[in-house]
């Protein structure tokens, strides 16, 4: 679970919040969105959410502050940029997440993942060889090695093939089935519309919708984006 309360951010000199008293729970077994046009707070919400940022607010992860070791160790975090160790290999990355963690038997885990993402033949390419689709993917699996009960995931499918799509929307669906708590942030709907339980929108740093899968009516997902953050709408 993480809980989201209160959260404010201003950057540096900024007259206005990026993010303003932000407020919502991405539940254990879901996954849960956060959508919203550029600029709208989503990463920033995600960044303050793993302590990159400062912010004013409370976040708690799997029931721990998120500064805390515990929640360290709960969550892995996937950002919209891949930040990797250019002159590791994606073998030595992998051992290194494995120690850095104290993590026993990730090898096991690294190699279906390995398999998962098509990256087992690249294992002994330095990280700044690959390609941007396979920096994501080793990104993904550095984060996943941990096996972490929170899953964070700033804008998941840019840069993959269609295959690597898919294979990304299946693993999403079986960590939910595990009971984990994925949180996706993306301005791509089609990307989340088979596999969203909740939804919130933002807008201009702010939630503007909650909504959860069956309350939608007759309208799809992209349906009540657009109405709910068309220009002039409050
Ligand atoms: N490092 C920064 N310094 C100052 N302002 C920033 C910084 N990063 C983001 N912002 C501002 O914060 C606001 C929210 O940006 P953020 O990147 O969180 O939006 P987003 O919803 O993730 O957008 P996108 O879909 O384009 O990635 C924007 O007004 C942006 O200009």
């Amino acid at each position: 679970m993480i809980e989201v309360k209160n959260l404010t951010k201003y950057y540096n000199f900024a007259e206005r919040p990026a993010v303003k008293n932000v407020n919502f729970l991405a539940r254990e077994g879901e996954v849960t969105v956060l959508l919203g046009p550029n600029g709208a707070g989503k990463s920033t919400t995600i960044k303050s959410i793993v302590n990159l940022l400062n912010y004013q607010g409370e976040v708690n992860i799997c029931g721990y502050p998120n500064h805390s070791l515990e929640a360290k160790r709960s969550f892995g975090y996937v950002p919209e940029v891949p930040i990797l160790y250019d002159l590791l290999t994606v073998e030595e990355s992998i051992n290194f997440i494995g120690k850095a963690y104290r993590l026993q038997n990730y090898r096991e885990t690294a190699e279906a993942y390995l398999e998962l993402f098509e990256l087992t033949a690249q294992k002994d390419k330095l990280s700044k060889e690959l390609s941007k689709g396979m920096r994501q993917k080793l990104s993904m699996l550095l984060a996943l090695l941990i096996q972490p009960k929170a899953l964070l995931v700033d804008e998941p499918m840019v840069g993959l093939d269609p295959a690597s799509i898919e294979a990304v929307l299946q693993l999403f669906i079986r960590l939910k089935e595990q009971g984990t708590s994925v949180l996706i942030s993306t301005h791509i709907i089609d990307v989340v519309n088979d596999i969203w339980d909740c939804a919130y929108i933002m807008k201009q740093g702010e939630i503007v919708r909650e909504i959860h899968r069956g309350e939608e009516g007759s309208e799809t997902l992209k349906q009540i984006f657009f109405e709910t953050t068309a220009e002039g709408k409050a």
